[in-house]
């Protein structure tokens, strides 16, 4: 009886100690599946975060350009904005090699006007830091090549939104930039319709975060950039002096490029820097953007599909004073070299500051049916022509620059007429995307005349 009673107490000891280590197995197994749940939703959440701020995959251009700007910013100054080896990058780009030369930061050096400028200041001996952030309001491949022949140059391109503060905070700390050429833009008179925000948040919210580092920077730089002949809109003077009525603007890029004028005009006053606005009118050729007309023109000639040529609501011609890159290039760099250093400090005005707006144009309008004939002469390809009244898109029917305040200030003097310019457009276009050799041949001959 005793063994007995003493068996059923070891064997009750044995199964309650079995229950306890079921119970312990099962609370352990309950844990570790807790602890791997919460590690794989960690792990899945943090994937989700990375690939939703790398690929936006949304189809709508204004959705995408945010997630454009905040993938740029995200990288920018959280990952590619540290370490020795960037650091070294911006500071030898941005380091002069010439005798007091300058220490340039080109916002936009991947569009069409930065790539040619940065490459003209760093030959002559300027040292040239780029930003940009590669959107995609047109083909980005083409960035990239510009930016490979800018990298050729020992030129660095710090890859950013003009909204990214705190990497702009941290470039102001690295380099004592002399000056700032600021090109980085939402262009383009029609898309404006399509994406307005775009607009807003490049011309206006992108320029007045570059001026609120600029103003606190120490040394303030001082800032050429790019205004836009659009702002004279429905002026009727002409030709268009810098003193005519700009209060009309004809679209939403025009308004916010006038609203740029009137920002730079309020930077100067408070904090005394150093701003110059140039008034660009119309600028192609070499390495341009596929989203002005004698572009796509030139793709759309050669593929035989049908180009629109405007005209106004009165049925007259359609004009702009078309300027060749290599003019604008000279203007630009002339804008540097006169003008005057920003006077304030740390974000405090010490005086008067330079104010400045200039024309740049090609002082010649030339009918947009005119550019479509020197380009089928040029392809030797007809063109399949309508002619049809501009839309109501924020086009404006005519252009013709004033340029006498720019000859008198910085000598700037065009010297390319329209048939010139786009014989070495075509020549590099033919080139670059690799067309047709009896193009070629016609181009090189043409050229050689
Ligand atoms: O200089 C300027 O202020 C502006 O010049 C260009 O704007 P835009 O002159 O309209 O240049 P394009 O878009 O290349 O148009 C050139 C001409 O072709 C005409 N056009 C355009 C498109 C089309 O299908 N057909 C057509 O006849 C336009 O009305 C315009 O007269 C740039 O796109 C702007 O970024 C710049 O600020």
């Amino acid at each position: 009886m005793a063994l007995s009673s003493d068996l059923s107490k070891s064997t009750k000891l044995e199964r309650y100690n079995s229950y306890l280590r079921r119970v312990n197995n099962t609370k352990l197994l309950a844990a570790s599946s807790k602890l791997l749940f919460r590690a794989t939703l960690l792990v899945a959440l943090l994937l989700v975060f990375f690939f939703t701020l790398n690929y936006p995959i949304t189809g709508n251009d204004a959705q995408n350009n945010a997630s454009i700007h905040t993938t740029s910013r995200f990288f920018s100054s959280g990952f590619y904005g540290s370490g020795a080896t960037w650091e070294k990058q911006v500071r030898q780009s941005s380091t002069p090699r010439r005798p007091n030369g300058f220490s340039i930061l080109v916002t936009g050096a991947a569009g069409f006007v930065g790539t040619h400028c940065s490459i003209a200041l760093k030959k002559r001996g300027d040292g040239v830091l780029g930003l940009d952030n590669f959107n995609r309001y047109y083909d980005p491949s083409l960035k990239r090549a510009r930016q490979k022949l800018l990298s050729r140059q020992q030129i660095f391109i710090v890859e950013a939104d003009l909204n990214d503060n705190p990497m702009l905070m941290k470039l102001f700390d690295i380099v004592p930039f002399t000056h700032v050429l600021h090109l980085a833009a939402q262009a383009g008179v029609r898309y404006a319709m399509q994406n307005p925000q775009s607009y807003i948040q490049s011309n206006i919210a992108g320029f007045v975060n570059l001026l609120e580092v600029t103003k606190a920077a120490d040394p303030q730089p001082a800032i050429v950039w790019a205004s836009s002949s659009s702002v004279y809109g429905l002026n009727k003077d002409n030709p268009f002096s810098e003193t005519d009525r700009t209060d009309q603007p004809a679209s939403l890029y025009a308004a916010t490029k006038k609203a740029g004028e009137e920002i730079a005009h309020t930077y100067n006053h408070i904090y005394g820097l150093s701003l110059t606005g140039l008034r660009f009118f119309t600028v192609y050729g070499p390495w341009g953007r596929p989203d002005m007309a004698y572009f796509f023109f030139t793709k759309d000639i050669l593929q035989g599909k049908p180009i629109s040529i405007y005209k106004t609501h009165d049925g007259e011609e359609v004009q702009r004073d078309f300027t060749y890159i290599d003019d604008i290039v000279k203007g630009c760099v002339g804008a540097l070299d006169t003008a005057e250093k920003s006077t304030g400090s740390g974000g405090k005005k010490r005086g008067p500051a330079q104010l400045r707006v200039y024309n740049l144009g090609n002082t010649s309008p030339v009918p947009v049916a005119r550019l479509v004939s020197i380009l089928e002469g040029l392809l030797n390809v007809k063109a399949k022509k309508h002619l049809i009244t501009m839309p109501r898109n924020g086009d404006v029917p005519y252009t013709h620059a004033n340029v006498t305040l720019a000859r008198k200030d910085f000598a700037y003097k065009p010297t390319t007429d329209l048939a010139t310019g786009l014989r070495k457009f075509v020549k590099w276009y033919v080139g670059y995307y690799g067309v047709q050799p009896s193009v070629k041949k016609e181009t090189t001959s043409n050229a050689a005349k």
